[in-house]
């Protein structure tokens, strides 16, 4: 059964992750998006009864001591050290009570309705990067951990003769990477740079430029334009809101008026570029609504994201008098979903609507499948050498396949890459 039809009548879950250094603002991102969700009736009820237990968000976090020091999001599944939300409940606590230093990461879960679909939306806050350079690699091994944990959840699930329809889809769809910038010509560090080739492996990547008030529109234009560039240069896939074959697709579509297609090529070549077209068109991509195209470029050409998020403590209004979340300073009001101030309403919208289905379907079908195939050629290595062993033990033979042995050992322990040419 596909992953689709699977969740067809399930309520839609959507499981984020915030990453990136320490104090760029990504727990003030999530209480600032916890501000513009609608809250499903359930959940507000569970809200009203009255539970001790609500407290026990702020309690996890408090000034570092070395007993008291960041832990990873791998805590909440390992030893217990992490926070999960029991529900809605817990997470309302963490989004609305005072804003401290993540120091264990914590799973909000937020009951939601978004354009009359329910959600159920995680947000997986963690403890920024702090530290040498061994530290914070120590730190992205155990989001990577984490990451690859719920994919196990999947792996053992579809393992089961009796699968359960309802089983509860844990895998992180999107991870929001914080960059911490420095200046304006600054892209990425030399640290992001090996925290987002890592985490590119296992999950869809969206960049995010935070307290994006700090920054001028031509500086926010020229850190984008930085951080684009040191990703390809560095082979960073970022998540695709547009592909490049929609993109020359659209570029295409402008140009025809007047149409251009073609203009200084013989005869010939033009009717050799018109089947190619032809060809593509086959392509479901093409199927797209013009506006949904549209959508997409739009997004595309946001990427990073800027985000502002709220102003803590304070009351803002509109002109109309309506609430709104935003940042106040002597010179006026900045609204963190005015479109004009940051991406923040795009990337809300990117996520929780437009492209949740493909940032999920993207999660299975790409990486999950990428890391169950490397987990069973994994296994199936391990059972080769055991086999090996096997052998050698019975016949008591220290010669060739004793060599095989070595070879085998080495290349796991040297990390080179589990396929290889000798593989079944
Ligand atoms: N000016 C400005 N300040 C912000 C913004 N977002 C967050 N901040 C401030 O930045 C500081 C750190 O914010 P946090 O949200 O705790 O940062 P964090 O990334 O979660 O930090 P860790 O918990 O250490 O990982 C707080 O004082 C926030 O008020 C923003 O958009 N603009």
């Amino acid at each position: 059964m596909s992953y689709s039809m699977r969740r067809k009548n399930l309520v839609s879950e959507l499981n984020l992750m915030v990453v990136g250094n320490s104090g760029v603002g990504k727990t003030s991102f999530i209480r600032t998006l916890f501000g513009t969700l609608q809250l499903r009736a359930s959940a507000l009820k569970s809200l009203h009864k009255p539970d001790p237990s609500t407290s026990t968000t702020s309690s996890s976090k408090g000034t570092i001591t070395p007993e008291n020091r960041p832990t990873s999001p791998n805590s909440t599944t390992g030893n217990g050290i992490g926070t999960k939300a029991n529900g809605t409940k817990d997470s309302v606590g963490y989004a609305t009570g005072p804003l401290k230093r993540t120091l264990n990461s914590f799973e909000a879960l937020f009951e939601i309705e978004e354009c009359s679909e329910k959600i159920n939306l995680t947000m997986v806050d963690t403890p920024g990067f702090v530290g040498t350079d061994e530290v914070v690699d120590t730190h992205c091994d155990e989001v990577i951990a984490y990451l690859e944990y719920q994919f196990d959840l999947t792996l053992a699930e579809e393992r089961k003769v009796r699968r359960n329809p309802k089983a509860t889809d844990n895998q992180i769809h999107a991870c929001l990477y914080f960059i911490d910038h420095k200046g304006p010509e600054v892209g990425l560090s030399e640290a992001d740079i090996r925290i987002l080739k890592r985490l590119g492996t296992r999950v869809n990547l969206i960049p995010v430029i935070a307290r994006a008030d700090t920054l001028t529109r031509a500086q926010s234009k020229r850190l984008k334009q930085a951080i684009l560039k040191d990703a390809v240069q560095n082979q960073i896939q970022f998540f695709q809101f547009l592909s490049p074959k929609l993109a020359k697709q659209l570029l295409n579509e402008a140009q025809e008026q007047p149409p251009k297609k073609g203009i200084n090529h013989a005869e010939g070549e033009e009717e050799e570029e018109e089947d190619e077209e032809e060809e593509e068109s086959e392509d479901e991509d093409d199927d797209l609504d013009p506006e949904v195209l549209e959508e997409k470029a739009l997004l595309q050409s946001m990427t990073p994201f800027t985000v502002i998020s709220q102003e803590e403590g304070i009351e803002l209004k509109d002109e109309k008098g309506n609430r709104i979340q935003g940042r106040e300073f002597p010179w006026g009001t900045l609204n963190c979903l005015d479109s004009k101030h940051c991406d923040m309403g795009g990337l809300r919208s990117a996520l929780l609507l437009s492209h949740r289905t493909e940032l999920k379907e993207i999660t299975y079908g790409f990486f999950y499948e990428k890391y169950r195939t490397e987990r069973l050629m994994a296994r199936t290595k391990s059972q080769h050498i055991q086999h090996l062993k096997d052998q050698q033990a019975k016949t008591g033979s220290t010669q060739g396949t004793g060599l095989k042995n070595k070879e085998s050992m080495l290349s796991i322990t040297s990390g080179t890459p589990i396929a290889g040419p000798r593989e079944e």
